[in-house]
């Protein structure tokens, strides 16, 4: 109706052919719009002097002085639940607010605290019930649903500072019995980024997965507690030897030279791992902290550009999309020049192919953990210095390299910042089908066409890495079709640089152990 009004008045101001200002004046004469104006301030001076509490009758004179203020809250139920746990006093049987989760229908009341004694649900007294009896009690009422409360009479006063992690292993609160409420946990697989909202309580914080379109938290173990169950889970497995990043000492070389691959092919088919665990995908996490602190990183553009480290199973196509990369542009992309034993060949040159020094040397640079990787071959030693690749970096040049999965830990630095992108290989179907014309490197000087087996062993392969290192991959490409992956890397080098990253704290504010 107000803008029919507006127009009609405005139509007719028009053709009277009067200017802007006589328009708007005579608009805000008008006695139907000063009325409603006045009406929008004065709900507003209302609304901001929050004068709309109802007006209570005063207190009766002769209450016992012993008596408990009591509060009645009154919540409207949605398809959310109530977010928030009780607690049972298990001498006096009195039912308590445990926690209450932040974003829940419950916080947003701001009428339920934890601490809150409950004394009645729906009119039902629930002291000496059983906590279950009360969710029953609760659960069982429509629409709304009233509590009777002895208010906490001193509010713990909590600062809470914001904190991120990203998750070191995966949990599921469906299968975690200790939880207080499996409804209010949350579930999150290794890698998830997670915002803590509250670590008021020792054993179980509030977080939200990020990104996150939801208001409300939930449950998760705290650190020590999610650590305690990692290592009651590890005692509890059957011993097995097997891989583990930690303790394992078979080292891979990463480059394009041919000798150099096969080099890192022989290691994967005849070293046997040397280290033991008991439960192979919580062994990482076992021994170090179930949750990495991060702080979002941009990269500012004076500073060097971020390392660039893929890894995937072998023959998926990692050294081809790196290769690729390089080839689109050289200016900007570079990979790193590996050191050897080896004498050099006639063509050869010293820095081109690879840098060639002494045995001696060589022992010398492993002994300072100069090298992310290193290897034999032969009875010749290969190596990626950590010094090559700063080099790069130092050069302006975003340097490219693949790595093995043991060399993860040796690049996720202040100093290098890598950013770690998985290939991973598409279904068995589509392997066959993209690598019809693809050619495996194979221990013999003969490149041969892809066989089953070869697929099978990839597949086999991928999946021991992803349980064991998903964690640390800030990007996933599926190589199916080749030129979408070149395009994916492409992309997705840019963005590692550009944009806003979740890393590790530590790099931004290196602690005494970095
Ligand atoms: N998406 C793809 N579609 C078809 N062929 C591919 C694709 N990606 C890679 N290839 C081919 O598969 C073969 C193996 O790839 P590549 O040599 O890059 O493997 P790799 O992952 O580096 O293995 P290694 O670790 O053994 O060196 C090459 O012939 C390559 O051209």
């Amino acid at each position: 109706q107000i803008l029919t009004d507006v127009i009609e008045e405005v139509r007719q101001s028009v053709n009277q052919d009067i200017d802007g200002a006589e328009i708007l004046h005579s608009l805000l004469n008008a006695s139907w719009l000063q009325s409603l104006l006045k009406a929008l301030l004065s709900a507003h001076d209302t609304v901001a002097q929050r004068d709309y509490e109802p007006v209570l009758p005063p207190m009766p004179e002769d209450l016992p002085d012993d008596e408990e203020a009591t509060r009645i809250v009154c919540l409207v139920k949605n398809k959310q639940p109530l977010g928030a746990t009780i607690k049972r006093n298990d001498i006096t049987g009195e039912i308590f607010v445990a926690r209450v989760i932040h974003g829940g229908l419950a916080d947003r009341s701001g009428l339920l605290h934890a601490g809150d004694r409950i004394i009645e649900v729906n009119g039902f007294p629930v002291d000496g019930m059983e906590p279950e009896q009360v969710i029953q009690v609760q659960a069982r009422s429509q629409g709304t649903i009233m509590f009777k409360v002895v208010p906490i009479t001193e509010r713990p006063v909590h600062n809470q500072t914001m904190l991120y992690v990203r998750a070191m292993a995966d949990y599921s609160p469906q299968q975690d019995p200790a939880i207080p409420c499996a409804d209010a946990g949350m579930s999150f697989r290794k890698g998830d980024v997670l915002e803590i909202v509250d670590q008021t309580d020792a054993l179980w914080w509030q977080a939200k997965k990020l990104p996150s379109n939801t208001a409300c938290a939930g449950l998760i173990p705290s650190t020590n507690l999610l650590k305690r169950k990692q290592r009651d889970f590890w005692w509890s497995q059957p011993y097995q030897p097997h891989a583990c990043i930690q303790t394992c000492k078979f080292t891979h070389i990463s480059g394009f030279r041919r000798s150099m691959r096969l080099c890192r092919r022989r290691f994967h088919s005849t070293v046997q791992p040397s280290c033991h665990t008991r439960c192979p995908s919580s062994c990482y996490s076992a021994l170090n902290s179930p949750y990495e602190e991060v702080v979002r990183y941009q990269r500012h553009p004076q500073d060097t550009q971020r390392l660039i480290a893929l890894l995937g199973p072998t023959g998926v196509g990692v050294n081809e999309l790196r290769r690729r990369l390089i080839e689109m542009n050289p200016n900007v992309f570079q990979g790193v020049v590996p050191h050897t034993t080896r004498a050099p060949r006639g063509y050869e040159e010293s820095g081109r192919e690879y840098f060639y020094t002494s045995r001696e040397i060589f022992d010398n640079m492993v002994y300072n953990n100069r090298f992310l990787e290193y290897g034999e071959y032969k009875g010749n030693l290969y190596g990626t210095s950590i010094e090559s690749v700063k080099e790069v970096l130092n050069s302006g040049k975003i340097c490219v390299i693949d790595i093995e999965p043991n060399a993860i830990q040796a690049v996720r630095t202040h100093e290098l910042r890598a950013y770690i992108i998985y290939v991973k290989p598409p279904p068995l179907e589509r392997l066959k089908e993209t690598r019809q014309e693809s050619y495996i490197t194979t221990n013999y000087y003969v490149n041969r066409p892809f066989k089953n087996e070869d697929f099978q062993e990839m597949e086999e392969a991928a999946r021991k890495i992803e349980s064991h290192f998903w964690q640390f991959f800030d990007h996933v490409i599926v190589n199916d079709e080749l030129q979408d992956s070149c395009v994916q890397l492409l992309t997705v080098v840019r963005k590692a640089q550009d944009e806003p990253q979740w890393v590790p704290a530590s790099w931004i504010r290196p602690t005494a152990e970095s």
